[in-house]
């Protein structure tokens, strides 16, 4: 089933689902976790973006002439949450290939799970583009709700957020500090344990893409 409350998204979709449970699984190894991930990240793109404004123009096929769909304003700018959204940005990038890329370096602290920041790259045109803000894990929110703020700062007026596997505390907590931003997740997942992981979750993200377990 899919679920939708305010601003809160599941796509019903077999395929993302099959693909997430691939990355859940324990003996999933690094590489197929990458690229796994990036065709998760090509498939929730395409989701968070499918209302995009269209139009058509006239364009001649190799048989005739057709009004064809096209989209009405320029791509969104991307924006991965450092490290582990680098992992859904290739796949993103797969569907948009136009759009230009941010990149906002965020790391939780693990006792106090602040996330604290250490790299921001943000492209010029987000007020004209709008953003979608990548992040495979929302476990408290605080990473997306500060990589949000970010993005809002630097001008972006419509901004999602896709993540792969969301705790109900991270929804509430994020839809409560941007209730304007529409988010999409691959999975809502049970709660959080102790030690801010999602239960049951996929264990840490950055970590499993980039082998450093
Ligand atoms: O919702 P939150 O409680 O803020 O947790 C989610 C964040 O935690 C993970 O990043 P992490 O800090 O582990 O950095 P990494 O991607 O470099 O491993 C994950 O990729 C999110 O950015
Ligand atoms: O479960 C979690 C929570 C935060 N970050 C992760 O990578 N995994
Ligand atoms: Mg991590």
């Amino acid at each position: 089933m899919s679920q939708t409350r305010a601003n809160f998204h599941t796509p019903r979709h077999a395929l993302l689902r099959a693909k997430i449970t691939r990355i859940r699984r324990q003996e999933t190894d690094s590489a197929t976790f990458r690229r796994v991930l990036a065709e998760i990240g090509a498939i929730l793109a395409s989701e968070a973006l499918r209302d995009l404004p269209e139009t058509t123009a006239a364009i001649e096929t190799p048989v005739s002439r057709m009004e064809a769909p096209v989209l009405t304003q320029m791509e969104p700018c991307l924006v991965a949450i450092l490290r582990a959204g680098l992992g859904l940005l290739e796949g993103a990038r797969m569907v948009l290939p136009d759009a230009p890329v941010g990149h906002l370096g965020l790391v939780r602290d693990e006792q106090t799970l602040t996330p604290s920041e250490y790299v921001v790259r943000l492209p010029k045109d987000l007020a004209r583009r709008g953003a979608l803000v990548l992040d495979p894990m929302l476990a408290t929110g605080g990473s997306a709700i500060q990589a949000i703020h970010r993005v809002k700062q630097a001008g972006a007026k419509v901004v999602r957020f896709a993540c792969v596997v969301a705790a109900p505390e991270g929804v509430a907590a994020l839809q409560a500090a941007h209730p304007d931003v529409a988010i999409l997740a691959g999975a809502l997942d049970e709660r959080l344990n102790e030690h801010g992981y999602i239960v049951p979750g996929l264990g840490d993200a950055g970590d499993r893409c980039f082998g450093t377990e």
